[in-house]
């Protein structure tokens, strides 16, 4: 079995969950209060620079010339394809620039990309594509699924666009790179490695789910002024 179907195995309660979940399926039924779908696009926003750096730290801990191309790749997907289209959204939506410059991460937020950028801060390469490959792989699932469910997902005047990106053949690509490089780094790894890279994918994909619930009810920090 190659590393990732173990990976997913393990995954897949969540990963259906997510699919599930009352956001992603609002967007699928083309029903989805705008504010919500306003707050995420902000929080993704800010979720993605910091993914992005994700790319960087693979650059750096590559040893070789292929795999360093492949980082370089994901990462300027990631920048100038993927948040090109939240900055699309945020146009639409009247998000100034230095709105978003502004914004400030949610609490699920900095949980998740605390934990994504300390585990491959400190790990190795196995480390960092358990971290990511829930975030790249998942969403293109859940873009592909909505496709099949709601065929008429893509022609929503507001979620077409997102539904479109995620179920489209670029994004495919984007993360069968990713599920290939993470299969690349972790065969042959001894099983005590494997445990750690389990836990790590099932941390990430735990906080995607979050990731929606989060958006779903507006997630903020307590205020008391
Ligand atoms: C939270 C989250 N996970 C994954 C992706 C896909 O890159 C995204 N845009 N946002």
């Amino acid at each position: 079995m190659k590393p990732s179907e173990r990976l997913y195995q393990k995954a897949e309660t969540i990963w259906h969950a997510s699919f599930e979940h009352p956001f992603v399926q609002e967007i699928g039924q083309g029903t989805l209060d705008e504010r919500k779908f306003r707050y995420f696009m902000v929080q993704d926003y800010l979720y993605l620079l910091d993914y992005a750096k994700l790319f960087a730290f693979g650059v750096t801990k590559a040893d070789d010339e292929a795999t360093m191309r492949q980082f370089a790749n994901l990462l300027d997907g990631t920048m100038n394809t993927e948040m090109d289209l939240h900055r699309q959204y945020a146009a639409k939506f009247g998000i100034t620039t230095d709105e978003l410059a502004e914004a400030e991460q949610a609490p699920t937020t900095t949980a998740y990309t605390r934990y994504m950028l300390h585990a491959s801060h400190n790990g190795g390469l196995g480390e960092l594509m358990a971290s990511l490959v829930p975030c790249a792989w998942g969403y293109h699932e859940i873009g592909k699924r909505l496709v099949e469910k709601y065929p008429d997902a893509v022609n929503h005047p507001l979620y077409g666009e997102w539904v479109k990106m995620y179920a489209g053949e670029e994004f495919a690509e984007l993360a069968d790179w990713a599920v290939n490089l993470m299969d690349r780094v972790m065969t042959g790894k001894p099983e005590a490695d494997m445990k750690r890279y389990e836990e790590i994918f099932l941390t990430t994909s735990q906080y995607e789910l979050m990731f929606w619930e989060a958006a779903y009810h507006q997630e903020d920090w307590p205020r008391f002024s």
